[in-house]
């Protein structure tokens, strides 16, 4: 590898040079937008397609979620009681009591009530239902003048007296004050057909799959998932056992696909290529895959094969280098035919940083959703580099971010119990000062993490 950056030269010196920035490379936000442009402009002539409720759970919303009908699509029941219609008291209509799931009674007139439970469609003219414990229903009949709770009323709803007379039905009474409107839900409450549930992007939850079958769907439009392969540089790499001899563990193999695969893509393969130009030539342009994902070899020494091979593949480089640390020799290239690779550095937590700036914006704008994170202000000051951004691994303690030890560029042991990447701007951070984080795909930690401090190497 050869040394891509001029030494800076300090103000003031015998050049009399101003200092510089050290590298010709993108700066870190630019580099994000770049990334999430390059994932929105191959989005387009991507189908969406419709999958079952079932299937749809993690993907995102290729379109917003219209409402498909009203919502409650009736004037509905909101408790178990009594449609009643205008002033009380009420003559109690003798009939089955209206259920859900069943069609509306029939209408009521001023004076009367019928029974109801929640769900049920209240009848026409209804101007109220009063809840079974706030009621009580009392017998006309002149052999019972007693009042009976309204939970027997089934029972005291004898229409018949002895000898087939018809008698009058029970009286309803409210024990409080009935106010119009009270315990229906109006059609149309939470909302009406052609409203906007959710925006496009939305990540299919559990929740919105409820959501989505009150409102009417059965399928669901979800954009293709995009394909991803990946492929690991590097002749020192071993699969199985413990390093030995100059050689050691392959880390991004085991990591990078199940990453990818939180982040929504289909990952096609992942495939260990070592230090062979023509390998890997061969292995970039015959990929069937959206993202190409290569680790290793993005720097300049002997074996560093991939800016010559994208130069030989006809790739265009839209991000070469990015002035963030660690991961600042990441890239990423348009290979033709709205495929792309994100070239990602082979020191373990410096691809960690480029799948967080290149690959996940970009497969992000693919589906149409937003990239994760917040802001959170950091616990204590944080060192940062003086022209680059720092990506650091921090995990949240309450409502602070207090940085991981960990953070070398060759180390996971800091981003394996971390809640984010905390993005350091150049110069650093003070303490409290709030700072953007870029999320991990699964759920945070416990917070059960070792000791704090720095370790930089
Ligand atoms: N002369 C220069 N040397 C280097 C520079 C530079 O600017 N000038 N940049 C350094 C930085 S920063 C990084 S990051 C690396 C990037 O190097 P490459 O992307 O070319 O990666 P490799 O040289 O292949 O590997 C670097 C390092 O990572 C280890 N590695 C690689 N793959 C894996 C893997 N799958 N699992 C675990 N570890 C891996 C590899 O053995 C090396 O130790 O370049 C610096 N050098
Ligand atoms: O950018 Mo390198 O990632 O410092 O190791």
């Amino acid at each position: 590898m050869t040394l891509k950056e001029p030494v800076p030269v300090a103000p003031g010196t015998a050049t009399g040079a101003k200092a510089e920035p050290p590298h010709r490379a993108t700066a870190w936000p630019e580099a994000r937008a770049a990334a999430a442009r390059a994932g929105t402009a191959a989005r387009a002539g991507r189908e969406p397609r419709r999958l079952p409720l079932g299937q749809a759970l993690g993907h995102a919303l290729a379109e917003p979620l219209l409402a498909l009908t009203d919502l409650p699509s009736f004037d509905t029941s909101a408790m178990d009681g009594w449609a009643v219609a205008g002033p009380g008291p009420w003559s109690v209509r003798t009939e089955t009591p209206v259920l859900a799931g069943h069609a509306p009674a029939a209408a009521l007139t001023d004076g009367e009530a019928v029974r109801i439970a929640t769900g049920a469609p209240v009848p026409p003219g209804t101007t109220a239902v009063i809840r079974t414990e706030h009621s009580r229903t009392e017998r006309t009949d002149t052999e019972r003048t007693d009042t009976e709770p309204a939970e027997s009323a089934d029972r005291t709803e004898s229409t018949e007296r002895a000898g087939g007379v018809a008698a009058p039905g029970p009286v309803l009474h409210a024990l409080r004050g009935v106010v119009p409107g009270q315990d229906i839900r109006p059609r149309g409450q939470e909302c009406r057909a052609g409203d906007e549930l959710l925006p496009a992007g939305t990540e299919v939850t559990p929740v919105v799959l409820g959501l989505a079958a009150a409102a009417g769907y059965d399928e669901l439009p979800v954009p293709p998932r995009p394909r991803v392969e990946v492929l690991v540089l590097g002749d020192e790499l071993l699969t199985a056992g413990l390093p030995h001899e100059g050689l050691i563990r392959d880390a991004l193999g085991p990591m990078l696909g199940p990453w990818l695969a939180a982040l929504g893509a289909e990952v096609l393969a992942t495939r260990r290529i070592g230090d062979d130009a023509e390998e890997l030539y061969a292995a970039v342009t015959g990929s069937a895959a959206d993202l190409v994902v290569t680790t290793g070899g993005t720097a300049a020494g002997p074996v560093d094969h991939l800016h010559r091979v994208l130069d030989k593949a006809g790739a265009t480089l839209l991000v070469d280098g990015v002035k963030v640390r660690p991961g600042h020799p990441m890239l990423l290239a348009a290979l033709g035919g709205h495929r792309h690779l994100v070239g990602l550095p082979g020191n373990p937590l410096a691809a960690v940083s480029g799948l967080l700036t290149l690959a996940e914006p970009l497969l992000a704008a693919l589906v149409g959703a937003s990239p994760s994170g917040g802001r959170a202000p950091v616990l204590d000051e944080v060192h940062g580099h003086p022209y680059d951004t720092r990506l650091v691994p921090v995990v949240r303690r309450g409502e602070q971010l207090v940085p991981l030890r960990y953070n070398g560029p060759a180390m996971l042991r800091g981003i394996a119990v971390a809640d984010g990447m905390a993005v350091v701007p150049p110069g650093g951070a003070r303490s409290g000062q709030e700072l953007d984080v870029l999320d991990l795909p699964w759920p945070p930690t416990s917070g059960a993490v070792p000791a704090q401090g720095a370790c930089f190497t």
